[in-house]
């Protein structure tokens, strides 16, 4: 019996649908398992623009840092595209990322066995298994690098961004990479473009120096554009993918969809102790927000994963993974994840079916 802090950060687009059933669960698992979470609201994204206008308010890191855990829903959209980046939502998920030093991203991609027919790819290859972890650098890299910006060079305007990693960034991710090896199948693919970047090729040289400490661990490397391939290829010969920042949002993204859907994929944002931040890997879904059509189920999966991480609550994680499997198994689903004879639920009707289930 014991009671945590969460704070929620809905955001924007969908961010609100998924968050109230993410809620709902987390609720649901307080009362089965007996213990009190006490859920503080917190503005980010678009919905911060638009109270106070900047994407990240100070009382916000504020709220986080003072929390036991943070989830996210989504942020960003349309309506505040034509804002300069310096301010648009986005730069509110970056920020806080930054300010509480969340630099390991761990995105698990698992086929469930209930969704084999929402892959799209071939059944033979579907068959061998599809449960790949990206670990992606989150706080460094071309999303962070300086300097950046647009300016003028030579009479015309240039767009500037910068790839850098020091070697303390790569020797810690690739050891978030290494320990999470050891948890599951002991292989890690480092996935970078030593064959181009700099950057890349030192990125390699101290992933490689880390090895030494994890003997146990078969450490292999490749190029970040056939990764691209043999993930949709043969996604079974993965177990841990590292990768820096960009590389690992593009491959997440690709990973999520030979699991069946983005709307299933959750993650966990880490740093060295302190508070962790948690959130599905898709956006704010303007196409959908408000329609009641959202899978809110990497939220869901997104709760599991901090109640195991951050609050070491095993049993309390495996009670939502296996509700949602339960639902899944009973047919439910919502449109990206649909199949011929499914059972059709929308966002509001999924979230209430794996609380029924807890
Ligand atoms: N972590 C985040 O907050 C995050 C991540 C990615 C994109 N974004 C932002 O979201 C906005 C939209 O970006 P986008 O369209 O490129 O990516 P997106 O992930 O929001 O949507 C891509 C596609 O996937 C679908 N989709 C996403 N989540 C879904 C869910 N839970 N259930 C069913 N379908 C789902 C959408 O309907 C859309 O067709 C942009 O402003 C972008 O910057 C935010
Ligand atoms: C919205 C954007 C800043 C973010 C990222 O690129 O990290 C998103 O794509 C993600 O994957 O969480
Ligand atoms: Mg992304």
């Amino acid at each position: 019996m014991a009671t945590y802090r969460i704070c929620f950060l809905p955001g924007d687009g969908i961010g609100p649908e998924i968050m109230t059933q993410a809620r709902r669960v987390l609720d649901r698992v307080g009362e089965r398992f007996g213990h009190t979470f006490t859920v503080t609201e917190a503005l980010i994204g678009g919905a911060a623009i638009d109270a106070t206008g900047g994407p990240l308010p100070q009382a916000t890191i504020d709220t986080c840092l003072a929390s036991d855990a943070v989830l996210l829903g989504a942020v960003g959209g349309p309506r505040w595209d034509e804002l300069d980046p310096s301010i648009r939502p986005e730069r509110g998920l970056l920020g806080i990322r930054k300010a509480m030093g969340l630099f390991a991203n761990l995105r698990p991609a698992r086929l469930f066995s209930q969704l084999r027919k929402a892959c799209f790819l071939r059944e033979d290859i579907v068959e061998r298994g599809i449960d790949v972890m990206v670990v992606r650098e989150l706080t460094g890299g071309l999303y962070f690098g300086e300097p950046r910006g647009i300016e003028v060079r030579d009479g015309e305007r240039v767009g500037v961004n910068t790839m850098i990693y020091a070697e303390h960034e790569i020797r810690r991710i690739a050891r978030v990479a290494f320990e999470a090896a050891r948890r599951r199948s002991g292989r890690v693919c480092n996935v970078d473009k030593a064959n181009v970047l700099d950057v890349s090729r030192l990125w390699r040289e101290v992933v490689v120096a880390t090895a030494a400490d994890y003997p146990d661990v078969q450490l292999s490397h490749m190029y970040v554009d056939n990764a691209a391939m043999q993930l949709v290829r043969d996604p079974s010969q993965f177990d841990v993918i590292v990768t820096g920042n960009l590389f690992g949002d593009i491959l997440s993204d690709e990973a999520s969809i030979i699991t069946g859907s983005i709307g299933m994929l959750p993650s966990a944002s880490l740093g060295d102790g302190g508070p962790g931040l948690y959130e599905p890997i898709h956006g704010s879904a303007p196409d959908i927000a408000g329609q009641d059509k959202a899978n809110p189920l990497a939220t869901i999966l997104s709760v599991a994963m901090m109640l195991r991480h951050t609050l070491g609550l095993e049993a309390e994680a495996s009670a939502i993974e296996d509700a949602v499997s339960g639902v899944l198994s009973d047919g439910w689903r919502t449109g990206d994840i649909m199949e011929p004879g499914a059972k059709p639920v929308g966002c509001a009707g999924m979230g209430a079916k794996v609380a029924e289930r807890l």
